[in-house]
This record gives structure tokens, C-alpha cells and sequence, in this order.
């Protein structure tokens, strides 16, 4: 016996309203890539990674190529802190010796890029998850950063250990993937050229991708509703020369540091409009997408 599927319960004349106000906004992305990046703080609860996964199968529906990259930093922690091993961080990049770059990859390549699969799947689209080593899609050097100590101001050079820069991108798997109705969710653990694993920002992956493939907007969710000024005031666009004036000044720290110079290389590299935003608005993405009432903070030149 078949099984009939219903739309009982949405409203006819609300639907088409919803159509004909998002259609234009989906016309302009129509076959265009968007890079989504959804960030371990973003993923708050079960309610946001489900509303994250429908509004990635719906841009898939609507013919736009969605490509997400997700990160997992306070779930890295959460493990780290169960198998008792220390973390360090320098400059919004975690200092990543051997074991801890295992738990990473476990974490980030293994629960936390299934579980997204998942609700994607759920959510009725077709997802599948891979790392930056699978079909050689990133290779990585060795990244080394330099820290300026805030009371003496001095400058030093910090080795990070296994975490990696992004050096190579290939794209063909991401453009077999783009004819097809599959969706690609990617963590960010790569080899380096020494056959190491290495553990990679998922803003500075999310980068390098959205970069390789001229993707048309890059977004950032995160767990703040954009960049904030001093006063902790939302700043809804901010140029290049503000963004880096605001890191040199201490107003941009931590986390931040990596998600706006990502944001900057990526205009760099032509990627059309680079929007760091509040994850924890359900259906951020599909608000800042068809809607006039994208939120966050666009970065400029
Ligand atoms: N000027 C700033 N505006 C907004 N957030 C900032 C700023 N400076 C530092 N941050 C910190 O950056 C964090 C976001 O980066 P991060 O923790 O890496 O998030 P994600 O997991 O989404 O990548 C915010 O929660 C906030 O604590
Ligand atoms: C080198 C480095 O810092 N890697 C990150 C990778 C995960 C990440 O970036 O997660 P969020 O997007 O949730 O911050 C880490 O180890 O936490």
C-alpha cells in the first residue's frame, strides 16, 4: 500500500505569500554556491541543528549549491576535558599536539559531521559528509602565529603544532557533488605534505573552500548576533580597514580573530558577500537569503 503524504496544516494563502516574497531572492541565487559555515557555538541545541539542516536541503531544492563547513570547537573541548587532557589556545587557534589532534578528527570527522548528515537526511535532503583528506580535497602546511603578548607588547612566534593552513584545494569532487542532489558537509582535518593529520580552523577551511570554488556568499554562524563594537553594539557593516583596525586595537579576540581575516581573504579572493551572523536565530540562513531581513554583520572593502 503507498503511502500518501499531506501538506495539511500549512496555510495555502501563507505559502504562496512566503513563495512570492522569497522567489526573487531565489532567483539571484539560483546555481550559485553558497558556503555555509556553522560553528560549534552556533550548534546550541537539537531545535537550531534542525532548523540549520532544513534550511540547507530547502537552498538545495531551490537549485542554489549549498556546501557546508562546520566546526566543533566547544565539543573538541567537552572530550578534551573527559579524557583529561589540557588545552591551549593562541590567537583563536587551538595548540594542537598528537593526541589532541586525534580527539579532534574523532569528534569533529566522526559525531559531529554524522550527526549533521543525519538531520539533514531528516530534514529530507541528501547529505554526505567528508573531510579535507577525502579525494585530496585540502592539503595543509604547517601553520605557525604570531602572538603579541597585550601587557609587554611583545612580539613572538608561536608553533601551534598539527594545525594546518590551507595550501591545495581541489574542487572536483565539490563540482561532481554540485550536479548532483547530494549535499556536502565538511570537517575541517587534513594531511599535510609530511603525511601528518592536521586539525584546521573551520572559519580559515570554510575560507579556502568558498574562495576555490568563486563561491557567491560565504556565511558565518556563529553565537553572537555579528561583530561588536567596544559596547558590545552590532556593527552591520564593517570594511576591511575597520576589521583589522578592531583586531590590532583588542576589540576583535579570540574565535573572532580567525572568522573575520577569513572574511577578508575571501573578498580578496572574489568571493561576493562574506556575512558573519547569529546562529541561534533558527532559520538564520534562509533569513539572511531570501529575505530583507538579513541580520549579522557584512564585511566590505
Ligand atoms: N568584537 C567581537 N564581536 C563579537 N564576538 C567576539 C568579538 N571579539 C571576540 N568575540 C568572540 O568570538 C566568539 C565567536 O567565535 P568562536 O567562539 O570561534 O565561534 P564559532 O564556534 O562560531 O566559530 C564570540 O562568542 C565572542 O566571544
Ligand atoms: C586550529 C583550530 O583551532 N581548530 C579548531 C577546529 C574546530 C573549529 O574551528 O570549531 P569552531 O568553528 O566551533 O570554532 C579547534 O580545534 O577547535
Amino acid at each position: 500500500m503507498t503511502e500518501t503524504v499531506t501538506t495539511s496544516g500549512t496555510d495555502p494563502v501563507l505559502t504562496a505569500q512566503l513563495i512570492a516574497t522569497a522567489l526573487p531572492y531565489m532567483l539571484r541565487y539560483d546555481e550559485k554556491t553558497v558556503v555555509v559555515k556553522f560553528g560549534g557555538n552556533a550548534m546550541g541545541s537539537e531545535e537550531l541543528g534542525k532548523a540549520f539542516a532544513e534550511d540547507i536541503t530547502l537552498l538545495k531544492l531551490a537549485g542554489i549549491n549549498p556546501v557546508v563547513v562546520h566546526g566543533g570547537g566547544p565539543q573538541i573541548n567537552a572530550m578534551l576535558t573527559r579524557l583529561g587532557i589540557k588545552s591551549e589556545w593562541a590567537a583563536g587557534m587551538r595548540i594542537t599536539d598528537k593526541p589532541t589532534v586525534e580527539v579532534v578528527e574523532m569528534v569533529l570527522a566522526g559525531s559531529i559531521n554524522k550527526e549533521i548528515v543525519q538531520t539533514i537526511t531528516e530534514a529530507g535532503g541528501r547529505a554526505i559528509g567528508l573531510t579535507g583528506k577525502d579525494g585530496n580535497m585540502v592539503t595543509v602546511t604547517r601553520l605557525t602565529r604570531k602572538v603579541v603578548d597585550p601587557d609587554s607588547h611583545i612580539e613572538r612566534i608561536v608553533d601551534l603544532g598539527f594545525v594546518g593552513e590551507p595550501k591545495t584545494v581541489r574542487t572536483e569532487v565539490l563540482e561532481v557533488l554540485a550536479k548532483s542532489e547530494i549535499i556536502p558537509v565538511l570537517a575541517p582535518v587534513c594531511a599535510g605534505e609530511d603525511g601528518e593529520t592536521y586539525n584546521v580552523n573551520a572559519d580559515t577551511f570554510a575560507g579556502a573552500i568558498a574562495g576555490a570554488l568563486h563561491a557567491s556568499r560565504l556565511l558565518f554562524l556563529t553565537d553572537v548576533p555579528g561583530v561588536l563594537d567596544k559596547d558590545k553594539r552590532l556593527i552591520k557593516e564593517l570594511t576591511v580597514a575597520e576589521a583589522r583596525a578592531m583586531i590590532a586595537d583588542g576589540t576583535i579576540s579570540g574565535g573572532m580573530i580567525p572568522k573575520v581575516e577569513t572574511c577578508i581573504e575571501a573578498l580578496d579572493r572574489g568571493v561576493e558577500g562574506v556575512v558573519i551572523l547569529d546562529g541561534k536565530t533558527p532559520h538564520a540562513v534562509l533569513l539572511e537569503l531570501f529575505t530583507e531581513h538579513g541580520a549579522g554583520t557584512l564585511l566590505k572593502r
